[in-house]
């Protein structure tokens, strides 16, 4: 078994995750049970501790994470408008706005006609927003629908409890989403980051917006027109438990062959990924850890 070097010395990490996964309260368990200190195996190592101090912002933030309105998104005026917001905020992180369903028993009652409710509205959302990124990529407004693009999609519901010691983990290591478009409705608390040119910025909450990610598969596909927001949750350091519901839009076709559109690849714009199918794709990103971009990397030509 592995054993780790901490500040504390040698000790059995493996075992002591396991005897928490064992013990199946999660960290909002371990949370109520009242602890003021957390295990070791949820501190991080210094580089990642030292990273989450906050740094000078180089631009303000509502204009690194723009908050795009979509309303009026079918008039011509308006709709060339935002295409352009939007070509240019998924080049550079994250863009805010204003599952494949499961059979709905398997949903707990308490919130099932919200989740399907969601799931729908959602799915409309992700066409929109995928038609007007075609739009901005140059190609046929319906092209990402045909490849099923959000067909594929999978809820979460994260809820990250107060933490005693915000200092020493993370809420959410850093990573990019693997799919095509993420669309994430977080509540007031805050916590959330996204990287630009180096620099952690916080995404602050914007009542009736939501978060988009840009996900890595959108970025192969748009042979990096479009480039995939690296982000992290920071530990909450509020009293008030936050809660942030992702909807990952990912393609249905599992067994298609997805890589750059052979539109967007001239011998200017040669292409930059290999193809492959999304059961290769989706296993290899269960596989590693969350490290930022090490699955695009992967793909790389
Ligand atoms: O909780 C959040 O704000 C982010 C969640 C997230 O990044 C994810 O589920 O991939
Ligand atoms: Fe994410």
């Amino acid at each position: 078994m592995a054993t780790e070097t901490t500040t504390d010395g040698e000790y059995d990490r493996a075992k002591e995750v396991k005897q928490f996964d064992d013990a199946k309260i999660g960290v909002k368990g371990l949370i109520d049970s009242g602890i003021t200190t957390i295990p070791r195996f949820f501190v991080h190592p210094p580089d990642i501790l030292s990273d989450l101090k906050p740094r000078p912002e180089t631009r303000p933030a509502s204009d690194l994470i723009p908050a795009i309105d979509l309303s009026g998104v079918d008039s011509n005026h308006r709709r060339s408008l935002i295409v352009d917001q939007i070509r240019r905020a998924a080049d550079t992180i994250q863009i805010r706005m204003g599952p494949t369903m499961p059979d709905p028993a398997e949903i707990p009652e308490i919130c099932r006609d919200e989740v399907i409710e969601w799931n729908q509205e959602i799915k409309q959302l992700g066409e929109l927003l995928m038609g007007l990124l075609c739009e901005g990529l140059g190609v046929d407004t319906g092209r990402l629908k045909q490849m099923t693009c959000s067909e594929g999609r999978v809820m979460v519901g994260h809820y990250y409890p107060h933490c005693p010691q915000p200092d020493l983990t993370v809420g959410l290591a850093y990573h990019t989403d693997p799919g095509v478009l993420t669309v994430l409705q977080q509540d007031h608390v805050g916590g959330l980051q996204v990287k630009n040119d180096g620099v952690w910025v916080d995404v602050k909450p914007i009542p009736g917006a939501l978060v988009i990610n840009v996900g890595d598969l959108l970025q192969v596909i748009s042979n990096e027109e479009f480039k995939s927001a690296e982000h992290r949750v920071l530990a909450n350091a509020s009293h008030e438990p936050r809660v942030s519901i992702a909807v990952f839009l990912n393609p249905g076709n599992r067994d298609d062959l997805y890589g750059p559109l052979p539109e967007l690849i001239s011998p200017e714009k040669p292409a930059r990924y290999r193809q492959f199918t999304l059961t290769d794709f989706m296993t290899r990103f269960f596989k590693k850890e969350l490290d930022g971009k090490s699955l695009t990397n992967y793909y790389k030509l």
